[in-house]
């Protein structure tokens, strides 16, 4: 078997006074796109600056290859970055500014053909103080890639992109994953997470609460709702149940909501059903159904053993 290259934090916990930012955090990634979706403030940024160095945590191990995150540690070389946040000198040029990162690493990417990979060659020679929040982004992408590191960590880099930019980025990120890079990548863009993520990972309160998929989260996206007026609907709820036994049935102010996973064949049974005529299929978004997963596998590891 292959020794693939991993990171891993275990049991990490960060406060910044007494706010637990991280609260035994534990993850371990190998090569692919891995998304790290939470809340704002639910410890993303935090986990990401933990395994680049950039902070120390209080608790815990961070590990890149097995190896321990230090400050100004060998690891850092290993890992590209783009942060959130954004700030350059502003009267650097843009070339400048990938060619003073490219000199972090043992090994760097041509700069010139850095910039080109992020669309931003006619604008080398551009001071950083004239570029546009969306050229800003483009920058902090092309410092995450000069190093042609087997790491990169993205912390929400499709922020103020235009549509034609994002789908770049979205190319350079499939790429970096099938290239075999372990790519690391915070988002609140659910559909950015529905095309790329090989993995997802909900963080929520300092601590990962799940992580799955993207074939669990669409097996959830199978589940549909049919909603109807109950009004002079008779003996709906058996006929629901016959078709789909698994189907969870529930009644709100005078509307019926049946979640199936057959929703198709429970509707059509339904339209047979004396006194209902009008009924209505929605599925759930992304972000429902994460937060029902989410939800179950607290629920899940809340019970008693
Ligand atoms: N330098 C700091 N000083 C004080 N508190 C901080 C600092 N950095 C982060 N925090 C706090 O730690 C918690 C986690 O913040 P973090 O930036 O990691 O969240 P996040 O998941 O990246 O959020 P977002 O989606 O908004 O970027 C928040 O409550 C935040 O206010």
């Amino acid at each position: 078997m292959r020794n693939e290259l991993s990171v891993a934090w275990r049991d990490v916990r960060k406060s910044f006074g007494r706010r637990a930012a991280l609260d035994r955090f534990t993850l371990e990634a190998g090569p692919g796109i891995h998304c790290l979706l939470g809340d704002n403030g639910a410890g993303k940024s935090t986990a990401f600056a933990v395994l680049t160095g950039a902070r120390r945590p209080d608790a815990g191990d961070v590990l890149v290859g097995g190896e321990r995150v230090r400050r100004g540690g060998a690891t850092a070389r290993l890992i590209g970055s783009a942060p959130q946040s954004l700030s350059y000198p502003p009267t650097v040029r843009v070339r400048e500014v990938v060619d003073y990162v490219a000199a972090h690493y043992a090994a760097p990417a041509p700069t010139a053909a850095i910039l080109d990979r992020v669309g931003l060659t006619a604008l080398a020679r551009r001071s950083c103080g004239g570029l546009s929040g969306g050229e800003a982004r483009r920058l902090a992408l092309a410092c995450a890639l000069v190093g042609d590191t087997p790491v990169v960590v993205l912390d929400e880099p499709s922020a103020g992109l235009d549509r034609s930019g994002q789908g770049e980025l979205r190319e350079i990120i499939r790429g970096l994953g099938s290239a075999g890079r372990i790519v690391l990548l915070a988002s609140h863009d659910l559909a950015d997470v529905e095309a790329l993520a090989d993995r997802v990972w909900v963080v929520a309160a300092g601590r990962v609460v799940l992580g799955t998929d993207p074939d669990d989260i669409t097996r959830r996206l199978g589940t549909r709702r049919i909603r109807f007026p109950i009004a002079r609907a008779v003996g709906w709820k058996p006929v629901a149940v016959r078709v789909d036994p698994e189907a969870v049935v529930s009644e709100a102010a005078g509307t019926a909501i049946i979640s199936t996973t057959r929703a198709d064949a429970v509707a059509r049974e339904l339209l047979g059903v004396d006194g209902l005529a009008d009924l209505t299929i929605e599925r759930p978004t992304l972000g429902e159904a994460i937060d029902q997963l989410a939800l179950a596998t607290r629920d899940a590891t809340d019970a008693p053993a």
